[in-house]
């Protein structure tokens, strides 16, 4: 997987809303229900990201979730940090 530049980083965010780029990630903090909801959601982003192998840096504070994606095996930002962030979108508005 190739490293994106900044420019294809600042592209790419146009398409996942609340998304930005910083400090070497992308990254986007939701706010869900109560925490059986969130942890909820993290079970299924758990299974996407096993699907495509691809894992995230993420933290969960009772029902909040802060989610940050690179690829560290480049040592940067990847198409596949962009599918993951993509499929998370979907697995929160539940599409
Ligand atoms: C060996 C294994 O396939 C790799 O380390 C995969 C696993 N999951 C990964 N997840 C993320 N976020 N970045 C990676 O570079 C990565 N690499």
């Amino acid at each position: 997987m190739k490293k994106l530049s900044a420019d294809q980083i600042e592209e790419s965010l146009k398409d996942i809303k609340g998304w930005a780029y910083n400090e070497g990630s992308i990254w986007k903090s939701f706010k869900f229900q109560d925490f059986k909801d969130t942890f909820s959601i993290m079970t299924r982003i758990a299974f996407e990201c096993e699907k495509q192998n691809h894992h995230p840096n993420w933290e969960n504070v009772y029902n909040n979730l802060t989610i940050k994606l690179n690829t560290h095996d480049v040592g940067g930002i990847t198409q596949n940090d962009f599918d993951l962030a993509k499929s998370i979108e979907k697995i929160v508005n539940n599409k």
